[in-house]
C-alpha cells in the first residue's frame, strides 16, 4: 500500500483548503537566541467553504502547540490532536470547531518552535562575519514554513501576512515583507519590529532573519543588506540590481512588490538565491569582486512574476516555477549583455542538466518536467532539471511560436491571467493552447514528450555557439594533446575570456574526466586555476581534480566544501570524494565533524549520498 496523497491537491500538505481556507496570518513572535526558540502566536483568519467543515487541518512540524481559541473567545480553549507523521516531512494538526455560526473565523495558536526547526538554522558568533553576535535565518522552500508557523503548508494556498518580531534590542529583524512601523524599544532590553506583506503568498515564502546587520541604498527601491563587515563589498557586487529590475518590467510587466531588497547572508545559506518576497536571500558565495556571478539576482528578480505573483499549486509543477525563471533570467542577461550572452548562458544550463540526468539516471522520473512527489520529500526531488528542462522546453516553443516579441506578450498575458492565484501545467498548456489559437506550429508540440517523459530534452535548440566556440577550440587542444609532443599552450590562453568563458572552459574539461594529473599540473603552473576566486570556476576546478584521483588539491576541496554550505557546491564535492575509495573515509569524517554547522536541507541530501555512493566506491 502507498504512502496516501495527504490532501486532495498537494501530496505534501495535510491541511484541508478545499473546506476552510486560511486567508491571512497574524504573526507574533519573540526570538530567544539563548534556547533557539521562536515563542508566542499566530491568528489565522480562515474562511469556511464547506458548510459540513468540523476541523482545520494544519500542517505543523515540531511545534509545541500550547492553546487554540476561536474568534477571540479566551476562554474557550479548543480541542487539538497532533498525529505521528504519516511520512518524515511533517505532522497533522487537527483542530476540531463547534458548530460555526460564521463563515470567517479568527483562530488564535498560541506555541512556540523547536531547537530542531528545519526551517531555521542558529548560528554562533564564530560562525558570522562579524563573530560577535548570534544570528538566526530561515528558508522555508519547499515545506518547512510548517515548523516555524502552523500553517497551510502549500503553494496552492496563498494568504497575506502581518508581523510583530520582538529581539535583544542590539538585533535587526528582516523579513519577506515591508516594515510597517518603526522598531520599538520595549522593556527589558528588548525591541519590536513589525511587517505587513498585502500581497497574497504561499507560506514557502515567508522568511525571517535576526543578526547584527546594515543596509546600504543601491537603487530608488533597493537596499543590500549584511553583516557590517561586507557590507560595502556587498553594496559593489549588486550595484547593478535596478537595470535588473527595470529590464525585468519591461518584459514581465509592473513589479508588485514595492521594494526589492537583498540581504547577504553567512556563508551556510543552502542556496544561491532565495526569491523571498520583498527581500532576496543572496549566498556570500556570489561576491566574487567582479560581479560575475550576478545572474543569480537576475534570477531572484524573475521569480518575482514566476512562482511569486503566479504561483504553482504543489511542487509536482516546480518547473512552472523555475523553468519559466531560468527563461526570464537569461532574457534579462540578454537584455543587458546581449543575445548571444543568453544564448551562451543556455550552453552552459545544458552541460548542468546532462550532469543531472546522470547523476539522477536518464529514466529516473525526477527528470520529467512533471513529477509525481506522492509519499517523496520534495527535498529528495530537487535538481536542475525543472530549471533547466523548463527553460529549454520555453525556449522551444519561443523559436516555433514566432519569435521573442510575440512570446513576451504570451508571458505578460498569462501573468496577467493568473496573479495572485495558483495554477499547474494543465492551466499553462490550456492558456498557451487557447492565446495561439489558429496557430499551425502548435501542433507541432509532443506535450508528452516535454512534460511526462524522463531524461534529457528530444528537441535541443539551435543556439548561438560564438562566446562558446573559443572555450571549447581550447579545452579540446587540451583533451586531444599528446603529452609526447610538445605543447603550444601558454599564460595568456585564458587572458581574453570572460569569467563565464573561462568557467564554460572548465565545464568542458568536467565532462571529460578524467584528465592526466601532468595535464591538470600543467594547467595550473600556466593559468593558476586555484587562484581564481569566481567560486563557480573553482567549484569545478575542484571537482576536474577529484574525479582525476589528484590527491594533492583533496585538502583545499573539503576546506572549500566546509568554509560554505552552498548545496550545489558542496554536495558535488562530497559526493566525489565519496565515491573515490581512498577519500571516502576522510570526506565521510569531515562531513560529520561539520554538519552542526548546515542546514538541515544539506544534511539531509549528503546523508543520502553517503548512503548512494557507497556500491560505487568499492
Ligand atoms: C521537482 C522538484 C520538486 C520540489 C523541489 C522544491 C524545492 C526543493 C528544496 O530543496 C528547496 C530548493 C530551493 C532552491 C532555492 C534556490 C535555487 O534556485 C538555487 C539553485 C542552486 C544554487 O544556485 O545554489
Ligand atoms: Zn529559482
Amino acid at each position: 500500500m502507498g504512502i496516501p496523497r495527504l490532501s486532495l491537491n498537494d501530496p505534501g500538505s495535510y491541511s484541508n483548503p478545499d473546506e476552510i481556507i486560511v486567508s491571512h496570518m497574524d504573526i507574533h513572535l519573540d526570538v530567544d537566541f539563548v534556547h533557539k526558540i521562536f515563542s508566542g502566536y499566530v491568528i489565522l483568519t480562515a474562511y469556511v467553504k464547506s458548510k459540513t467543515a468540523q476541523q482545520l487541518v494544519l500542517d505543523s512540524r515540531s511545534l509545541h502547540i500550547k492553546r487554540i481559541t476561536l474568534n477571540q473567545n479566551e476562554t474557550d480553549e479548543l480541542l487539538f490532536t497532533v498525529d505521528e507523521p504519516v511520512h518524515t516531512f511533517g505532522s497533522k494538526l487537527t483542530i476540531q470547531l463547534p458548530k460555526l455560526t460564521s463563515e470567517k473565523l479568527l483562530l488564535k495558536i498560541e506555541y512556540q518552535t523547536d531547537v530542531s526547526s528545519t526551517a531555521l538554522q542558529w548560528l554562533v558568533p564564530e560562525q558570522t562575519a562579524g563573530g560577535k553576535y548570534p544570528y538566526v535565518f530561515s528558508q522555508c522552500q519547499p515545506d518547512h514554513c510548517r515548523s516555524i508557523i502552523p500553517c497551510q503548508d502549500t503553494p496552492g494556498v496563498k494568504g497575506t501576512y502581518n508581523a510583530t518580531i520582538t529581539v535583544p534590542e542590539d538585533f535587526t529583524v528582516l523579513m519577506s515583507a515591508v516594515s510597517s512601523r518603526e522598531p520599538k524599544v520595549e522593556k527589558q532590553g528588548k525591541k519590536s519590529f513589525h511587517f505587513n506583506q498585502s500581497v497574497p503568498i504561499p507560506a514557502y515564502l515567508v522568511a525571517i532573519a535576526v543578526g547584527n546587520l546594515e543596509s546600504r541604498k543601491i537603487g530608488p527601491r533597493s537596499k543590500v543588506w549584511s553583516e557590517p563587515e561586507i557590507i560595502t563589498k556587498a553594496e559593489y557586487e549588486f550595484a547593478e540590481t535596478d537595470l535588473f529590475l527595470k529590464t525585468a518590467e519591461d518584459i514581465c510587466g509592473p513589479y508588485v512588490w514595492k521594494i526589492y531588497d537583498m540581504l547577504v547572508l553567512p556563508p551556510s545559506f543552502p542556496f544561491g538565491g532565495m526569491e523571498n518576497p520583498c527581500l532576496t536571500f543572496i549566498t556570500p558565495t556570489l561576491l566574487a569582486g567582479d560581479r560575475s556571478l550576478v545572474s543569480v539576482v537576475a534570477h531572484e528578480i524573475a521569480h518575482s512574476w514566476t512562482g511569486n505573483l503566479v504561483s504553482i499549486k504543489n511542487f509536482e509543477h516546480f518547473w512552472l516555477n523555475e523553468g519559466f525563471t531560468t527563461f526570464i533570467e537569461r532574457k534579462i542577461n540578454g537584455r543587458v549583455k546581449g543575445e548571444a550572452y543568453r544564448h551562451f548562458s543556455a550552453i552552459g544550463g545544458l552541460k548542468d542538466l546532462q550532469q543531472s540526468v546522470e547523476t539522477l539516471g536518464k529514466d529516473n522520473p525526477l527528470t520529467k518536467l512533471v513529477v509525481d512527489l506522492t509519499g517523496v520529500d520534495p527535498d529528495d526531488a530537487f535538481s536542475t532539471a525543472p530549471y533547466e528542462k523548463g527553460h529549454t522546453f520555453l525556449f522551444y516553443l519561443e523559436q516555433l511560436l514566432g519569435g521573442a516579441e510575440k512570446f513576451e506578450q504570451f508571458l505578460r498575458s498569462y501573468f496577467n491571467k493568473f496573479k495572485n492565484q495558483s495554477v499547474d501545467t494543465d492551466d499553462f498548456k490550456t492558456h498557451l493552447q487557447s492565446y495561439f489559437v489558429g496557430e499551425e506550429k502548435i501542433k507541432e508540440i509532443d506535450w508528452n514528450a516535454w512534460l511526462h517523459t524522463p531524461g534529457m530534452p528530444h528537441i535541443i535548440p539551435k543556439y548561438d555557439t560564438s562566446l562558446q566556440e573559443p572555450c571549447k577550440l581550447l579545452a579540446n587542444r587540451w583533451i586531444d594533446w599528446k603529452e609526447s609532443e610538445t605543447h603550444t599552450f601558454g599564460s595568456e590562453d585564458l587572458k581574453s575570456f570572460m569569467p563565464e568563458q573561462v568557467e564554460e572552459f572548465v565545464a568542458l574539461l568536467l565532462q571529460k574526466t578524467p584528465i592526466p594529473v601532468s595535464k591538470l599540473l600543467l594547467m595550473e603552473n600556466l593559468y593558476q586555476m586555484n587562484s581564481y576566486k569566481n567560486n563557480e570556476i573553482r567549484f569545478r576546478w575542484l571537482r576536474i581534480c577529484i574525479q582525476s584521483h589528484w590527491r594533492e588539491p583533496v585538502e583545499s576541496a573539503l576546506k572549500f566544501a566546509t568554509e560554505q554550505g552552498r548545496m550545489k557546491y558542496v554536495r558535488p564535492i562530497f559526493r566525489d570524494l565519496f565515491s573515490w575509495k581512498e577519500t571516502r573515509e576522510e570526506a565521510i569524517e569531515k562531513f560529520n565533524a561539520n554538519k552542526s554547522k548546515m542546514m538541515h536541507v544539506l544534511v539531509h541530501n549528503l546523508n543520502n549520498d553517503i548512503k548512494n555512493t557507497a556500491e560505487k566506491s568499492t
